[in-house]
């Protein structure tokens, strides 16, 4: 129907039938204890120095989501979309560095966690070629989605976030990062419609790994396990 406010598309059919999942990843204890302020510095520094690692390793999977595009892409602007993401990368990258070294965090000789490596491993695994556009779409906005929905929490009205932490949860949390993931939440959706009954199955059942990697990563920032 033209002209409907609410859209209502697969990716919101499927987060509304695993909320519980998708609320643990974007209300997580780690996020909540940012929130609220009681947050344990060494955590903190923690997520952001895997964080730093994990964001080299997304930037190859965003390009190959962007190789998909260029050639897939119909009649949409999902071409310039992940390209902006892309783009948005080399900030921050510079942005992790500049922010380890005020927090006097090193970004040489870290250790890789566990759960980041396996994380890793997952993104790789979503990068070759066989991968369909739509499967690498999902995956792409759910790892999106759960920074900004995170981050944004600990903006809004009545969190206590540490003025220091301000910075990292306006990095995902504003709104212009919040407009790119409807896009990529739209241009999902629109190749989801599209795509045969055992792609979707698989795009679903990789929203669900990605969700749980996510739970993941902040445990392991939160209680370094
Ligand atoms: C673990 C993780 N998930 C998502 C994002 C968002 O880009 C990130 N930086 N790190």
């Amino acid at each position: 129907m033209e002209g409907k406010t609410k859209e209502e598309g697969i990716i919101e059919r499927w987060v509304m039938k695993h909320l519980l999942l998708y609320t643990g990843a974007t209300r997580h204890p780690f996020i909540l204890s940012i929130r609220d302020g009681s947050v344990d510095i060494s955590s903190f520094k923690r997520w952001l120095e895997q964080d730093y690692i994990f964001v080299r390793e997304f930037v190859p999977f965003v390009a190959s989501v962007l190789l998909k595009a260029c050639k897939n892409s119909e009649d949409g602007n999902d071409m310039e979309v992940i390209l902006g993401g892309l783009a948005s990368l080399n900030d921050e990258i510079a942005w992790f560095k500049s922010e380890a070294s005020k927090w006097d965090v090193s970004l040489s000789n870290t250790v890789v966690h566990k759960a980041n490596q396996t994380y890793c491993r997952f993104l790789e695994s979503l990068m070759s070629r066989e991968v369909e556009y739509a499967l690498a779409l999902t995956a792409l906005w759910a790892i999106e989605a759960t920074y900004q929905e995170s981050f944004a929490h600990c903006l809004e009205d009545g969190s206590k976030t540490p003025p220091e932490l301000q910075e990292t949860c306006r990095r995902w949390g504003n709104e212009g990062f919040g407009e790119y993931c409807r896009s990529l939440k739209k241009i999902a959706n629109r190749y989801l419609e599209k795509a045969s009954a055992d792609v979707i199955a698989k795009a679903e059942v990789t929203l669900l790994h990605v969700l749980e990697h996510e739970v993941e990563f902040w445990n392991m920032s939160h209680r370094g396990t």
